[in-house]
């Protein structure tokens, strides 16, 4: 069986925990798609969060990861994209509840704001948790017609 690829985006505010993060994606069996920056040269995070919602709409991958300082800008940037569901999330328990109510397609973290083992633990459990279904599908149904 083919291994999913994950895609990776953050400005120079996450490019220390996008490399972080890469390593623990193929730890965790998956494969990368890197989509910048890559460096910690000052750039501009709609660049690469509108990358990401490119990724998602032509099927090069079906999920992803961004990260910038506070993951909001980059987030609110995929989130222009009609087939992102970009969830920032600060803990598991927000990882968690983002995969199994709302399907997010992509994981934002705030790299000034969340230790590095916080930011794993919450990309281990967006990557292994399903969604639910049931009532979340007529919800999830309902953003995708804004
Ligand atoms: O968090 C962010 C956007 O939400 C950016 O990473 C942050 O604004 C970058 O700031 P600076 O240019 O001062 O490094």
């Amino acid at each position: 069986m083919s291994r999913e690829t994950i895609a990776l985006a953050s400005d120079h505010a996450g490019y220390g925990l996008k490399s972080l993060l890469a390593d623990e994606i193929r730890t965790l069996g998956y494969d990368i798609l890197d989509l910048g920056t890559d460096s910690t040269d000052s750039v501009d995070y709609p660049d690469f969060g509108s990358a990401m919602g490119e990724a998602v709409t032509d099927g090069r991958v079906t999920r992803g990861v961004v990260v910038c300082g506070t993951g909001i800008g980059i987030s609110i940037a995929a989130n222009r994209n009609p087939r992102v569901r970009a969830a920032l999330c600060c803990d598991e328990t927000a990882a968690r509840l983002a995969r199994q109510h709302n399907d997010a397609n992509v994981l934002a973290l705030g790299a000034r704001l969340v230790g590095e083992e916080v930011a794993k633990a919450c990309l281990k459990v967006f990557l292994e948790t399903d969604f639910e279904g049931g009532r979340h599908q007529r919800r999830v149904d309902k953003l995708g017609r804004n």
